[in-house]
């Protein structure tokens, strides 16, 4: 699917656009692999067994606590279970992990340094770059559009995942989860990385493939391109609110 032959304007990238903001996990790269080593070693501390990767996508985007909360919502269903003597989940809900234990349970304390340490350990071993992730990059490089990343991922990984996947000599800017008071999405980060860029929120585009990119972008007015292959949790991103979606980043070039 591809829905750019709609909009009049377009040739590859919007021709007065002149930042392009990028989303890291489920757009340029795919991270489950690593992401999935991670949360495995970490339930395995808590004698959990393992989940699969899919499971895993569906969890991402929302920053490392959350993902944290929701690979650890059998504990909180466990505990659940023995107060109200055996519940019925919706399994709509366990798969989305909507059932979270709070950030301030000392569970998730534990199972959040846990997780760091072995996410820290994979070394991004197993990161791969989407389709058209490099050339797309090298293409809006080369023509003189401004570059940001802003991802939900902690900042603490960036430099070495980025160069690990050979593109940390594109960005101007690049932005965590962490970095600043609010990750996606909230618009701060999409706005601060304007203000860095030096360009103006109108003139810029935001190229994601979750519900936290797409609402981000919407509250900052930044033009919105949703990709369909990452990890949207099976939303639908169109109602979301996305501007313009695509099946490949190949079909921006
Ligand atoms: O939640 C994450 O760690 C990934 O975040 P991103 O999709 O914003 O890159």
């Amino acid at each position: 699917m591809c829905t750019k032959q709609q909009h009049p304007a377009w040739q590859g990238i919007h021709p007065s656009t002149s930042g392009v903001l990028f989303d890291l996990d489920g757009t340029l790269i795919d991270s489950a692999l690593d992401l999935a080593t991670a949360v495995n070693h970490m339930r395995a501390t808590f004698d959990l067994p393992a989940v699969e990767v899919a499971q895993v996508r569906l969890w991402v985007g929302e920053g490392a606590w959350i993902l944290v909360q929701r690979a650890l919502q059998d504990l909180y269903l466990h505990q659940l279970d023995n107060l109200l003597n055996s519940q019925v989940w919706d399994t709509n809900k366990l798969a989305q992990g909507e059932y979270l234990l709070p950030r301030d349970d000392a569970r998730i304390q534990t199972g959040y340094q846990a997780f760091i340490q072995a996410y820290q350990e994979t070394k991004g071993k197993h990161v791969r770059l989407y389709p058209g992730a490099q050339a797309l990059l090298q293409q809006l490089y080369k023509l003189d559009i401004k570059l940001a990343l802003v991802t939900n991922k902690p900042e603490r990984f960036l430099a070495s995942l980025l160069a690990q996947a050979q593109i940390d000599t594109y960005f101007t800017c690049v932005l965590g989860g962490d970095t600043l008071a609010q990750g996606k999405p909230h618009p701060l980060p999409l706005l601060t990385a304007c203000e860095r860029l030096q360009v103006e929120p109108q003139k810029s585009l935001m190229i994601g493939d979750s519900r936290q990119d797409i609402l981000a972008a919407r509250a900052a007015s930044i033009t919105c391109v949703a990709v369909t292959y990452g990890y949207h949790q099976n939303q639908d991103l169109r109602a979301l609110g996305a501007d313009y979606l695509v099946d490949s980043l190949t079909q921006l070039l």
